[in-house]
């Protein structure tokens, strides 16, 4: 791992402290592999020779008492005259650093030295966040393979930082907003607002924590008398999990006018593939007379668990079974206002993060496309977007979840746990998509088709490219 500070548009910006350092190490990268070595590497873009960047290091880390710290740790810092530019553009009066972390013994390392380095206390104010490198980097302990590292994707959005490891160029990277909460675009309608409180479907006459009454409320009427996240919940979130693998034909329903199909084809006479019809949860909220710690409101306190994104998400933690990870938020928008986008983009290759919100269509009928709500995480979104696909077996289940309103149009798709969920495990999410269907958007015509690398062994396209094989070979 390693990682260049630099000072552009930053005037604020003062060079990293050790300890900070050390610190964003053991959060993203200890648990998940062994950090065998620390060293760090400073430079300049000017010609100075080794001496004279000595001196400018070790002047510009004088008000952080550095100077002491690099004395101590003397036998780790390497100093390079020259760093390339195109490795840490934009620097501190011409000097730049690069501190990484290598493998080779922890205990060496991270033992006496590292505890003393811990102890020392500077100032934090420097922004240890971006890692820009647009080459991979010949340091004096091996390729450093270039990478986009940003500490904290949500901008302090969420209570807890995810950071993201990119292998891509910072400009190869696609333009998103992090948003924690869902948006409503333009004309989409979400039908509650805290001036239309009803009663209906709330535990209006709760106090203190739901989870623990002898008699369930209101709010567990959805989950047939049950809390979904008590322990007894298993039984649903099993059910859930077993629903999403395999479904039977009666959980599907079929609309006459598929929006799905509808968005791809101007004239839609392409049947409906089915929606499947999904078991809801609905979480206690403001309207509820409970408290704000009741232990049926887990969705809307937002992320709790520690992730970090690289090329698909990671859990930084061990999980159980039936743990919330996030929500898929995104800009609700209605499906017609989908599909004007979508043609509007036509052409253009990005990946798109759409769904179509209809797990609640068997109970309230089906929509009009000018009114049927769809999520759209392209431009506005969170963590949920980087989670990647996995045939059948996934370690999370998307639920919908009913915070502000029981109406089943309007819901929160919440990924959970589908198993024990160990640290630096890749999370995965079934997108339900068709791979049977030749134009390869059958079953999920908002997101771009793609070849399934999920390596399940219940990989779904393996089953398909298998079937054209064994059939190519019969025709022979
Ligand atoms: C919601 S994004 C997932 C995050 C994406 N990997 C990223 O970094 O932005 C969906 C896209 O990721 C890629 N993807 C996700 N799962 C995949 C899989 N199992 N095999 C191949 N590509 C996958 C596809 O390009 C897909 O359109």
């Amino acid at each position: 791992m390693s990682m260049i500070c630099h000072s552009s548009s930053q005037s604020d910006f003062c060079p990293p402290h050790f300890d900070e350092a050390l610190e964003m190490v053991e959060e993203t990268h200890i648990k998940s592999c062994r950090v065998e070595e620390c060293f760090v590497e400073t430079g300049t873009d000017s010609t100075f020779d080794e001496s004279t960047a000595q001196d400018v290091l070790a002047s510009k880390y004088d008000h952080l008492s550095f100077q002491s710290e690099l004395i101590l740790c003397k036998n780790l810092i390497k100093v390079i005259p020259h760093i390339p530019k195109h490795i840490a553009f934009g620097c501190y009066d011409g000097l730049q650093f690069l501190i990484g972390f290598a493998r080779k013994d922890i205990e060496n390392i991270f033992g006496e030295t590292a505890k003393r380095l811990k102890v020392i206390q500077g100032r934090r104010s420097s922004k240890l966040c971006k890692v820009e490198a647009d080459h991979n980097y010949h340091s004096s302990h091996g390729v450093i393979k270039s990478c986009v590292y940003i500490d904290d994707i949500t901008s302090g959005e969420e209570r807890m930082k995810v950071s993201l490891e990119d292998g891509r160029n910072a400009e190869d990277l696609p333009i998103y907003f992090y948003i924690p909460n869902i948006l409503v675009y333009k004309n989409a309608y979400v039908k509650f607002s805290l001036a239309r409180i009803s009663h209906e479907g709330c535990c209006s006459h709760c106090f203190g924590d739901c989870l623990t009454s002898p008699v369930p409320c209101v709010c567990a009427a959805e989950t047939g008398g049950l809390f979904a996240y008590s322990p007894g919940g298993l039984k649903f979130l099993e059910e859930c999990i077993s629903l999403k693998r395999e479904p039977k034909q009666d959980h599907y329903l079929y609309c006459r006018n598929c929006p799905l199909q509808g968005s791809k084809n101007e004239k839609s006479s392409v049947p409906c593939k089915g929606h499947l019809l999904r078991k809801f949860i609905k979480e206690c909220w403001s309207k509820c007379r409970c408290n704000k710690k009741c232990g049926n409101r887990i969705v809307q306190q937002g992320i709790i668990v520690k992730l970090q994104g690289k090329g698909g998400v990671f859990e930084l933690e061990d999980l159980p079974l039936g743990a919330f990870v996030c929500e898929y938020v995104g800009e609700i928008l209605t499906n017609t206002e989908l599909h004007e986008r979508n043609v509007q983009s036509a052409g253009n290759k990005n990946t798109r993060y759409q769904v179509l919100l209809d797990a609640g269509w068997g109970s309230k009928g089906v929509l009009k496309d000018e009114e049927a709500p769809c999520l759209d995480a392209t431009v506005y979104g969170n963590v949920a977007r980087f989670v990647n696909h996995r045939c059948s077996d996934a370690t999370l289940v998307e639920i919908p979840v009913e915070v502000e309103t029981p109406d089943h149009h309007y819901y929160h798709i919440s990924l959970f746990t589908t198993r024990n969920v160990t640290v630096m495990e890749e999370l995965t999410w079934d997108y339900s998509i068709d791979f049977h269907d030749r134009n390869r958007d059958g079953g999920h015509p908002m997101m771009n088709p793609f070849h399934c690398l999920c390596g399940s062994p219940f990989c779904y396209e393996r089953d398909v490219r298998l079937l054209t094989y064994v059939r190519r070979r019969r025709r022979v």
